[in-house]
């Protein structure tokens, strides 16, 4: 066989201790992996006569060769010449690689052992045809290993070894068997160099049916884990300087959407003082909450679509058990899990808590503090007090510090603060939202996680899109809550932040908004009918404010042609941060890059770029509603643009006017036919109401009551024109 041709997917390497193999037979387990697929043996055998040894080795060649898979011996040079099989594997302390090259010939397959970049590079350098990097992790196996490396080590290894050049084939070792071996791949995984394959010892040898066992091994190192999202493949495979950075301002208001029509369950680990604060937050922003801190229960739960917290803030030993029952249950469902190191850094059981939990699964988001996020990077050399959030590291620093973590990792690093930083590993972003209010109330950190769970549940596709979602939701709601009147505590903040959670999501995920086009004072003289238009725009946003849809204005050179109407200013005052955008242009449309940008406003017409491409969702799209003027420039232009980029388009009739009373009815016919639908305000009204049995009904039927005059003119005098 030639070396490029051998398979190092699953390296067997055997142990005959009684711990290891029981009463089996090593050449029937051999023979049964091999049948499974095994594609390199090593006998390693750390007791015995040479002559023993020989024969042994002899025996297992024999049944290698019927496979067409070479036999390596571990560390004898001696044995390998005897046995005339295939190859060795040395270690650092065994015979040099120069020596074991010269003795064994040009074609002999030698292995070397490396737990660091200096190793692996003499070892790529003296001319190794694989490398074994390890200790992984701590293994029963072989007790005297040096260094535990864990995945980062490998990785770092890997990514040394391809800036130096060498594309030395690589497997890892130690403590992988199938409940970590997809994780250890994929976190080991460097981007400009991958591993070929895994060592193992125990997780065959050791297996009641050795076949069975190699066999799981193989299939689940020749899918992708379930928890790899193609996103994040394929942010691995660009370099940083290659990759663009995504604009996410357009995909917030879709992943809010998404929680509230998907109501994901949001699986809580997490203690008894914040469990109750945790679930009102799950329920404000539309997900579906459970606080269940017992393990086994999460089998169950992680295949109900949602997503796991673990919340390290009372960690305890049954504790502890519990999480790693659930990570390794949402693990194997391929579903998120965020975790939440509280107080990492404070004791050594929590810091030891920690270490467990990371070596334990796999973590999609891991949120903390900046103590905990050193700690958890194994960085901290202070100690923290409780769950104290100080704060040494300047912003460069906290962001490098999150960037490197969440390279490490593989997953989105979330460090809260003053400034929140968020990062992807390639990629990291900076939040300047909340307020100090939140660190006045219990459970609030807790809880961003809680939101967090949900949106990455919703959009695991794009997990960083759906942190940074949740974190927007999150701090926008409490600064809104903060700016409250009613608001003058922590006591009254409680209650206004989960209204202001729910009340962007109900306003998000509506789809409806109303735009304000151009109603400005310099055209009174020169519109047709211009007095209906401003009274049909005001019946609108009176019931947009009951209704609590956003509402976007604009004027055209405001210097010159005037502000938005007087009669419309009290209005648009009392709907307050209802107006999500009041924007001057000089431009025709109002499709300007700011309102196209805006999260309201999904990015329906690029395709799918708001979609998740794992659950398939269909692009998010507005249904917006136009009034001013004039018809055939600006509404028109705006109408179009809308239609263009995805979304459903109401011309409210008796709310569009022109210079000339002709070009009114032409603008609309036109637009019917670009699929707008050309409707009056009151039938829009009622389209948005749906059911008398809301709430707002009563107050809608007064507006209409109150400005019934008005619409019967505005019907008489502008629609004749028009339909
Ligand atoms: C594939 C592979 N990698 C590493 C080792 C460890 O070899 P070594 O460092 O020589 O330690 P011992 O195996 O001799 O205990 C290995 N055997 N195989
Ligand atoms: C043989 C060996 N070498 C190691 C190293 O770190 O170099 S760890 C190891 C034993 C691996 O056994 P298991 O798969 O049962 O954990």
């Amino acid at each position: 066989m030639r070396k490029e041709d051998i398979d190092y997917t699953l390296y067997l390497v055997t142990d005959s201790s009684p711990a290891i193999l029981g009463d089996r037979d090593l050449n029937h387990v051999v023979e049964e992996a091999l049948e499974a697929g095994v594609g390199i043996v090593q006998f390693r055998e750390k007791k015995g006569d040479t002559r023993e040894l020989i024969e042994k080795a002899r025996a297992l060649h024999q049944i290698t060769k019927k496979h067409n898979v070479p036999l390596l011996i571990n560390d004898r040079v001696d044995v390998a010449l005897a046995v005339g099989c295939e190859g060795i594997h040395i270690g650092q302390d065994d015979m040099d690689l120069a020596t074991a090259r010269r003795l064994l010939g040009e074609d002999a397959i030698i292995g070397v052992t490396v737990s660091n970049v200096e190793q692996a590079i003499e070892a790529c350098q003296g001319g190794a045809d694989y490398l074994g990097i390890g200790t992984v992790y701590a293994t029963p196996t072989k007790t005297n290993t040096k260094d535990i490396i864990g995945t980062a080590g490998v990785r770092n290894i890997l990514d040394h070894i391809a800036d130096a050049g060498y594309t030395t084939r690589s497997v890892c070792i130690g403590g992988i068997n199938a409940s970590n071996v997809q994780r250890v791949l994929f976190q080991s995984n460097g981007i400009r160099k991958g591993l070929d394959g895994v060592a193992v010892v125990s997780a065959v040898v050791g297996a009641a049916n050795p076949k069975a066992a190699a066999l799981h091994l193989l299939s689940l190192l020749k899918r992708p884990p379930p928890f790899s999202s193609d996103l994040q493949r394929k942010s691995q495979a660009l370099s940083e300087t290659e990759a663009l950075k995504p604009d996410l301002l357009p995909l917030i208001g879709p992943v809010i959407r998404a929680v509230h029509e998907t109501t994901p369950l949001s699986h809580n680990m997490t203690n008894l003082v914040v469990q109750n604060f945790a679930a009102n937050v799950a329920l404000a922003i539309g997900a579906s909450p459970i606080m269940s801190n017992y393990g086994e229960e999460a089998a169950d739960l992680s295949k109900l679509g949602g997503a796991l917290v673990i919340n390290m803030g009372t960690v305890n030993p049954d504790g502890l058990a519990n999480y790693m029952k659930a990570l390794k249950a949402y693990n194997e469902a391929g579903r998120p899990v965020v975790f939440d190191p509280v107080g990492a850094g404070a004791t050594t059981i929590r810091r030891e808590a920690v270490k467990t939990i990371m070596a334990a699964g796999y973590l999609d988001v891991i949120k903390g503090n900046e103590g905990e996020i050193k700690t958890v990077f194994g960085d901290n050399k202070e100690q923290q007090r409780g769950v104290d959030s100080s704060s040494t590291l300047s912003a460069s620093d906290k962001a490098s510090l999150v960037r490197r973590l969440a390279h490490r990792e593989k997953c989105v690093v979330v460090m809260t603060g003053k400034t929140d930083y968020v990062s992807d590993g390639i990629f990291t972003w900076a939040i300047d939202n909340g307020t100090p209010r939140l660190g006045e109330v219990t459970g609030t950190g807790c809880s961003l996680g809680t939101t967090i769970s949900a949106a990455i549940a919703s959009r695991q596709a794009d997990r960083v899109t759906a942190v940074i979602a949740a974190m927007l939701h999150f701090e926008i709601a409490a600064e809104l809550a903060d700016e409250r009147p009613d608001v003058s505590g922590p006591g009254t903040f409680i209650p206004a932040f989960l209204d202001e959670l729910s009340r962007i999501r109900m306003d998000t995920a509506s789809g409806n908004l109303s735009c304000v086009c151009d109603i400005q004072e310099k055209f009174g003289p020169a519109i047709f009918e211009f007095d209906k238009v401003i009274s049909t725009t005001r019946k609108l946003l009176l019931s947009a404010t009951h209704l609590r849809i956003p509402i976007f204005v604009t004027t055209q050179n405001r210097a010159r042609l005037g502000d938005t109407v007087s009669e419309l200013q009290p209005l648009l005052a009392q709907a307050g941060d209802l107006v999500r955008a009041d924007l001057d242009k000089t431009r025709f449309s109002m499709w300007l890059p700011a309102i196209a940008s805006h999260p309201h406003f999904s990015s329906s017409s690029s395709g799918g770029a708001g979609a998740d491409a794992t659950t398939s969702q269909p692009p998010q799209s507005s249904e917006v509603a136009i009034v001013g003027i004039e018809s055939h420039i600006c509404v028109t232009q705006t109408a179009l643009d809308l239609l263009n980029a995805g979304h459903s388009v109401y011309v409210i009739a008796d709310g569009v006017s022109s210079t000339r009373k002709e070009e009114v009815g032409i603008a609309l016919a036109r637009l019917r036919q670009a699929g707008a639908v050309v409707t009056t305000s009151e039938s829009w009204l009622y389209e948005l109401m749906g059911d008398a049995a809301i709430p707002e009904f009563k107050a809608i039927v007064n507006v209409v009551k109150e400005t019934a005059k008005e619409t019967g003119a505005a019907l008489q005098g502008l629609l004749g024109s028009k339909i």
